[in-house]
């Protein structure tokens, strides 16, 4: 978590104190970044350990939104990991009123569609809300990878820690690459494409 952290820093998928991490633990509690802790200067020692119902079992206080990591870990027991960015073209897409929120990036890549697949744009909600994790739940119980906050960020899920960050990155590059493609004539995936993709998940 540490490596990554710096790795997300320094290839500008984070900056400041934006953002958060969390992974599962053998022992089925939650390692999760402390809150105010920038991703670039994470310290091993310092990592909260909470248990699935939140308390915090060592290190420091955990970040403001470890109850929306928790309601994502208790929605789907598949998941054993969540990272949330302010990564640059996913909140500049969070922050467009889009007509259409069921799905924010129509496919035009396969490794979209093996990764993430659709990316509903959920309400905005100030950070650190209990109304974050209700909302994000109701998405990954029913298999979502990934949910957009809106005005704020994307929060991507995975089967473990590199998947997880992996399926952020995918994400954030697919959202750069729609706003390059803006006003080109895009050729999107067709249903039966994306339909021999499924069961493809990265
Ligand atoms: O946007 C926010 O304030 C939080 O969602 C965030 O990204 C950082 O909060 P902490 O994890 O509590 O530092
Ligand atoms: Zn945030």
């Amino acid at each position: 978590m540490v490596s990554q952290g710096l790795s997300f820093f320094q290839r500008g998928y984070t900056c400041g104190g934006g953002g958060n991490l969390s992974l599962k633990l053998p022992d089925g509690n939650i390692l999760a970044t402390p809150t105010g802790s920038c991703l670039g200067r994470l310290v091993e020692d310092e990592l909260s350990v909470v248990t699935l119902n939140g308390e915090l079992v060592s290190g420091k206080k955990a970040s403001k939104e470890v109850g929306f990591h928790l309601d994502i870990y208790r929605s789907n027991a598949a998941v054993n990991a969540v990272v949330h960015l302010h990564s640059t073209y996913l909140t500049a897409l969070s922050s467009i009123d889009h007509s259409e929120k069921e799905n924010v990036i129509e496919a035009f890549t396969p490794y979209y569609v093996m990764r993430i697949g659709k990316l509903p744009l959920l309400p905005y909600f100030r950070p650190g809300s209990n109304e974050i994790g209700k909302e994000i739940a109701k998405y990954t119980s029913q298999g979502y990878t990934a949910v957009l906050l809106a005005n704020h960020g994307p929060v991507v899920t995975g089967t473990d820690f590199i998947n997880a960050s992996d399926n952020a990155e995918e994400l954030e590059e697919t959202a750069k690459l729609k706003f390059l493609l803006e006003g080109m004539n895009v050729r999107f995936l067709t249903e039966p494409e994306k339909e021999a993709l499924s069961g493809m998940k990265s």
